[in-house]
């Protein structure tokens, strides 16, 4: 009991209602995301699941809907490993909504086998961090017209092992699949860096989390990873209690001070020496805006 307490740690106490406040999950069909979802329908918000398969969506919709009672639990389509997707997900979100106060970077693919996105990006790099980017920068006028708005990026303590290896940001000289989802995983906290430097003063905060090692979907591609989950499978966090940091920074009062740092178990946290690199954060920043064809400003 003592270890999985200690694993467990980190409940988010805010007692904010959220009547009136449009929130967006990226991932929001399983696991953590789900769970992120459920809370935020619960406090009252329109809650957009932001889904690459439309159906397992709505069956989790539906059931969020019966649990929460509220009816404003919608689908939308989006795949992060389609630029396409995400263009098409954005216009129709701008020509629905008037608002945008919460954004959830959650989604997330680990450990896969060397694959590319549909524009040809390494598949964690591509879903993790430039997917996440791009759906940022096509919905940030939105968050600031939306103000005091926040974006959560959903990182990890594999961060650490993370680099950016500007020569080989899609893998195409040497991959590993377990590196490539730290890389990745850095890449978010370097873009919350980043995000929150250029959003100084205009009432939009970003903050990134390290929800914990949670039993979920993530481990779906390593056997060994599925085998080490289900061993530790008593000790490791649920998805609800994997989903206190994501919420905890979503909710939080008077968290805007705290822009742009890394949080764990609803705590400020650690990060390593790059993630703390203002020039790599802005080289990262150049480097993703120049592979979606984004004007660098
Ligand atoms: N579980 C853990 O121990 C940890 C998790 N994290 C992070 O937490 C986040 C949530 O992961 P978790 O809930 O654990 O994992 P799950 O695998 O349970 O959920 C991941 C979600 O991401 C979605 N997704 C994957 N690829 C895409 C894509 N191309 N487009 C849109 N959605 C996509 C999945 O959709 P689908 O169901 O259709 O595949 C799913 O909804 C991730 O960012 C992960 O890196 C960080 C540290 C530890
Ligand atoms: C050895 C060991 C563990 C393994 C932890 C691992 C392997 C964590 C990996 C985390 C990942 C992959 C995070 C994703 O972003 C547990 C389960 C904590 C239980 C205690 C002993």
């Amino acid at each position: 009991p003592q270890i999985r307490k200690m694993l467990s740690s980190g409940v988010c106490t805010s007692t904010v209602q959220l009547p009136g406040k449009v929130a967006v999950v990226t991932g929001a069909n399983t696991g953590i995301g789900k769970e992120t979802a459920k809370e935020l329908a619960q406090r009252g918000a329109r809650v957009y699941l932001a889904c690459r398969d439309v159906q397992k969506g709505e069956l989790v919709a539906r059931e969020i809907q019966i649990m929460t009672g509220n009816q404003q639990v919608l689908v939308r389509k989006l795949d992060l490993a389609d630029t396409k997707s995400i263009r098409a997900f954005a216009k129709d979100f701008l020509a629905e909504e008037k608002h945008l106060h919460i954004l959830i970077n959650n989604a997330g693919v680990m450990m896969c086998p060397y694959s590319k996105t549909a524009d040809g990006f390494e598949m964690h790099i591509g879903v993790n961090h430039l997917g996440h980017f791009l759906l940022t920068h096509l919905l940030l006028e939105k968050l600031k017209e939306s103000a005091p708005s926040r974006v959560v990026n959903v990182s990890s303590l594999a961060h650490h092992l993370g680099r950016i290896h500007f020569h080989n940001l899609q893998g195409e000289k040497f991959y590993h699949a377990g590196l490539a989802y730290c890389h990745s995983k850095l890449a978010n906290i370097l873009f919350t860096q980043e995000l929150a430097r250029r959003l100084k003063g205009s009432g939009v905060t970003t903050y990134s989390v390290h929800p914990g090692t949670v039993n979920s979907e993530l481990v779906r591609h390593s056997y060994l990873m599925r085998w080490i989950w289900w061993l530790f499978s008593f000790f490791i966090k649920t998805p609800q209690q994997g989903a206190q940091t994501s919420l905890y920074c979503a909710l939080t009062e008077g968290l805007e001070v705290l822009n742009g740092n890394h949080f764990s178990d609803c705590h400020v946290a650690w990060v390593s020496a790059q993630a703390r690199n203002e020039t790599v954060a802005r080289r990262l920043w150049d480097v993703s805006c120049d592979l979606l064809g984004i004007p660098v400003d």
